[in-house]
């Protein structure tokens, strides 16, 4: 497979590691601190406006390879490309069950496990060494750090983030476009728009205010 990668920065050369240590071929790295699409060294450099063509001349697929979970979004709703046209990438070395469901644009890093029946949406970033068990559903556009545990029938919701090394205990709900910290261990559900952090994880900061530091326990 042919991959187009959109962002060009420390996320983006992890996810062109996997695709070459899966046998794949990265034969753009497109992004807007370019002006001009120019070929060096086999591949293409160049604003992510250039995607189109790419797309067409060469028949590749696309992953949008940045962190940052409100910018990916962004740069998909710009696109505008269909689903097909998106990569999914699951390196060699996760372990995905046959029962697993994972969308387009989804990056699964080494080291991964995915257990039965879970759902993963589009976009997500499953980053390396991290446990998704049975029946959790993960959302578009959420990133589970590094060494992250969500144990089973966890939701997490679209454009989570989840911090390195956080645990989720079982069947409990992080609303969308939260953030939890890194380390972080989450008993309760958590509302949206919130920052949770601590052991057990503390609600910091909601959608319209902060919360005072002073009454949280962490
Ligand atoms: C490959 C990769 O690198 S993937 C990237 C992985 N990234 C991560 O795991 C980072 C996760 N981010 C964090 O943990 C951050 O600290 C956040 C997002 C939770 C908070 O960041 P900010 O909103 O900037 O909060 P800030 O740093 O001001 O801290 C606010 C308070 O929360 C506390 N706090 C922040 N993070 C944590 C944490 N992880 N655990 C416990 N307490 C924390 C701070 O000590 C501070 O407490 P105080 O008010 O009593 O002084």
């Amino acid at each position: 497979m042919k991959v187009i990668l959109i962002g060009d920065s420390g996320h983006a050369r992890v996810i062109a590691d996997n695709v070459i240590s899966n046998g794949d071929t990265v034969i753009a790295r497109l992004d807007d601190k370019y002006t001009e699409l120019e070929k060096r060294n086999d591949c293409w450099y160049g604003p992510s406006s250039s995607v189109h063509e790419l797309i067409r001349d060469e028949q590749a697929k696309v992953i949008i390879a940045i962190g940052a979970n409100a910018i990916r979004r962004k740069i998909v709703d710009k696109l505008n490309l269909s689903d097909e046209q998106y990569a999914t990438i699951i390196h060699k070395d996760a372990l995905v069950s046959p029962s697993a469901k994972l969308g387009h644009g989804t990056v699964v890093m080494p080291g991964v496990i995915v257990n039965a029946a879970a759902t993963v949406g589009s976009h997500v970033i499953l980053n390396t060494r991290l446990v998704i068990e049975h029946d959790c559903l993960i959302g578009d556009y959420a990133h589970v750090s590094p060494g992250a545990m969500i144990t089973g029938g966890v939701t997490v919701g679209d454009g989570v983030h989840i911090g390195a090394g956080a645990t989720v205990i079982p069947t409990k709900t992080i609303g969308a476009w939260s953030t939890i910290g890194a380390g972080s261990v989450v008993i309760d559900n958590i509302e949206a728009q919130s920052t949770a952090v601590g052991v057990p994880a503390r609600v910091i900061k909601t959608a319209d205010q902060t919360v005072s530091t002073t009454n949280r326990k962490v």
